[in-house]
């Protein structure tokens, strides 16, 4: 027997709470939420034994079945069955089962345990199960089952040392006692088995659910669910606004303050404006979006945790089903609401491989959250901040782009399935998780969690970029009188552009931030704030805010234009980097530019030619 660092890997239906158990033994931070698919990658990390001996704990998608139908399930099978290059065949399976749902994944884990490996079995989320009126008898179910039974509440930390003594135990029992092998049963065997097990385990039952099946008659109602969810989105973009302001307010004036500051301290000099025109202008322009982002998340979190948006993706299968697309690409499209980049990797739950393309495809059309800063500015100079009846005009005009990313994604998937991926919608099934209230420390986690990738990536790829644009725009000097910005060598190249770009609308300004904002779609702004800044010099037009100065300088019908190309406009490194991982080549990702780039193009020119027609211009 190899006696190498013990491995142990958690196996277990979707939404069992693996990953909660994974964070709680490990100390790691795994994405946890309340829905299936959201693991789709093995993760490994140390745990230690009661006896202070460290094991290597695997992370796993939650599967339904060992014959894998999905990417992310195929990867759970491999581990299992020691075939995952890299990853050693882990020593003890730990079947994580959710107690309130007993029966339903009790046949999965049958089929873990007729491999005849050494096996734990968490019995996790007694608690709900206790809340629902469950009184569930461990001994009868571990007698059932044949090995270890441990109740477990992976996120109140409860029956852990258990878990890990009968890890410890499993594991010592590996190297005296070769495997046993269980009988084979199909399917139907394994359910019926499952239930009779399950009615044995569960000692009483009262109907404390009910309150949750009435909720769900609501909420999940034909008629009346979808404007629930409407008017809920709605409520959040408001918010996304209004709470914001003040903070913002008071952020702005910091970053103002800052860069007065380091004026008047400082004698002047290229490095004095290296850092008020590129750091403190440009870096700071997006910085200040940092309140809007973490009210955005704020819901996003607290309705992943509570299951509701499970419940969102049911309510959205029929109208993705309209367009030629399962429900099953719902989480996936949320998730893009953050960052394309999770969202693309999630479609590994995607069982159907042209689906699954369909869905990497639009998957950038959801507004990420790069793009608020972007929005956020422009409509906080162009758009008045006044209240349409009960609601403000700001808040609108953003749920309005919101609406456009995504009624755009699900006209171009009605494309895309009548061409490129031809093939009819699959079939939907997902299992509604329980109700919860989110914990409040998972939820500041989550935020903490965000503002912190916001923050490192305007302090590392934001920052370079802007300081690469600034060298750029203050290179060569320009002669007396001359324009800074024309001058420069970023400004030619600009002025390049500028011809390609003119016809939508787009001034030399707006060519010029659209290049570095290839990296990332919050450069654009950065890049505006430098190039006003530097393109002002030293006279007293620099003190106005970036908002000012784009009022001053761009017209309606060219704000609106700007944002419309941000819609659709694939600038982000990223995306394109998981999209060519994800579909194995460049095909796809060199599909995916091309086609997203002329949609902006498009609707750029559309909005801007319509604005000026209306008078707007
Ligand atoms: N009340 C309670 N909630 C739990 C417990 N364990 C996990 N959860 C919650 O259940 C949800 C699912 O947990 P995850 O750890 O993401 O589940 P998973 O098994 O990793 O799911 P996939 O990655 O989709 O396969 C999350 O909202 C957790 O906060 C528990 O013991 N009690
Ligand atoms: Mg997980």
């Amino acid at each position: 027997m190899s006696r190498g660092p013990c491995v142990a890997a958690l196996v277990g239906n979707p939404n069992a709470g693996k990953s909660a158990l994974f964070n709680a033994l490990t100390g790691a931070r795994q994405k946890i939420a309340n829905y299936p698919g959201v693991t789709v990658e093995r993760k490994a990390g140390r745990m230690l034994l009661p006896n202070g001996e460290p094991v290597e704990l695997v992370d796993l998608p939650g599967s339904y079945g060992l014959d894998a139908t999905s990417p992310d399930e195929e990867v759970t099978r491999k581990v299992i069955m020691g075939e995952q290059h890299g990853q050693a065949q882990p020593d003890v399976l730990v079947i994580v089962l959710d107690s309130s749902n007993l029966e339903q994944h009790l046949v999965f884990a049958q089929e873990v345990l007729e491999l005849g490996r050494p096996t734990v079995v968490a019995l996790n989320m007694v608690d709900l199960a206790e809340r629902d009126g469950l009184v569930i008898d461990a001994r009868a179910l571990q007698n059932a089952l044949g090995v270890p039974v441990i109740p477990t509440v992976a996120v109140r930390r409860r029956g852990l040392d258990e878990l890990a003594q009968a890890v410890a135990e499993a594991r010592d029992r590996v190297s005296e006692t070769a495997p046993v092998h269980r009988p084979h049963v199909t399917l139907p065997e394994r359910r019926l088995l499952a239930h009779e097990m399950a009615h044995g385990a569960i000692l009483s039952e009262t109907a404390r659910h009910r309150i949750h099946a009435r909720m769900d008659k609501v909420l999940l109602h034909p008629w009346a669910g979808p404007p629930i969810l409407f008017a809920l989105l709605f409520v959040v973009f408001q918010a996304v606004f209004s709470w914001a302001a003040p903070f913002q307010d008071a952020l702005d004036g910091l970053a103002g303050s800052l860069g007065d500051l380091v004026k008047t301290e400082m004698a002047p000099s290229l490095l004095r404006d290296l850092l008020t025109d590129g750091v403190i202008a440009g870096v700071g322009a997006v910085v200040v979006f940092l309140p809007q982002i973490l009210i955005l998340f704020f819901f996003i979190l607290t309705m992943e945790a509570t299951g509701y948006m499970a419940r969102a993706a049911f309510l959205m299968d029929r109208l993705m089903a309209g367009v030629g697309l399962s429900g099953r690409s719902f989480i996936p499209l949320l998730s893009s609401f953050a960052c394309a980049v999770p969202g693309i990797m999630s479609t590994r739950s995607i069982t159907d491989p042209k689906d699954r393309l369909t869905t990497i495809l639009i998957a950038p059309l959801m507004t990420c959250s790069a793009r608020l800063p972007v929005y956020a500015v422009i409509i906080a100079a162009f758009i008045p901040n006044r209240q349409v009846g009960l609601v403000g005009l700001q808040g609108l005009v953003l749920f309005a782009l919101y609406v456009v990313g995504i009624v755009g994604a699900m006209a171009v998937a009605l494309v895309l399935r009548r061409s490129v991926t031809r093939g009819a919608a699959s079939g939907f099934i997902m299992e509604l998780p329980k109700y919860q209230l989110p914990t409040v420390k998972d939820l500041a986690l989550g935020l903490f969690q965000r503002a912190w990738v916001f923050l490192r990536r305007a302090g590392t790829m934001i920052f370079t970029v802007t300081v690469a644009l600034w060298i750029l725009l203050n290179f060569p000097r320009a002669e007396a009188g001359q324009d800074q910005v024309n001058a420069s060598i970023a400004g030619h190249i600009a002025n390049g552009l500028a011809v390609v770009v003119e016809p939508i609308g787009f001034n030399r300004d707006i060519a010029l931030a659209l290049i570095p904002a290839m990296a990332a779609r919050e450069v654009a702004v950065s890049s505006l704030a430098t190039t006003y800044a530097v393109g002002a010099g030293d006279d007293a037009t620099q003190a106005k805010g970036l908002a000012d100065q784009l009022k001053s300088q761009w017209s309606l019908a060219t704000a609106l234009a700007f944002l419309a190309w941000f819609v659709f406009a694939p600038q982000c490194m990223s995306t394109i980097a998981v999209t060519r991982r994800e579909t194995n080549g460049w095909k796809w990702p060199g599909f995916m530019l091309g086609y997203l780039f002329a949609l902006a193009y498009l609707f750029a020119g559309a909005t801007y030619w319509t604005a000026v027609a209306l008078g707007l211009g």
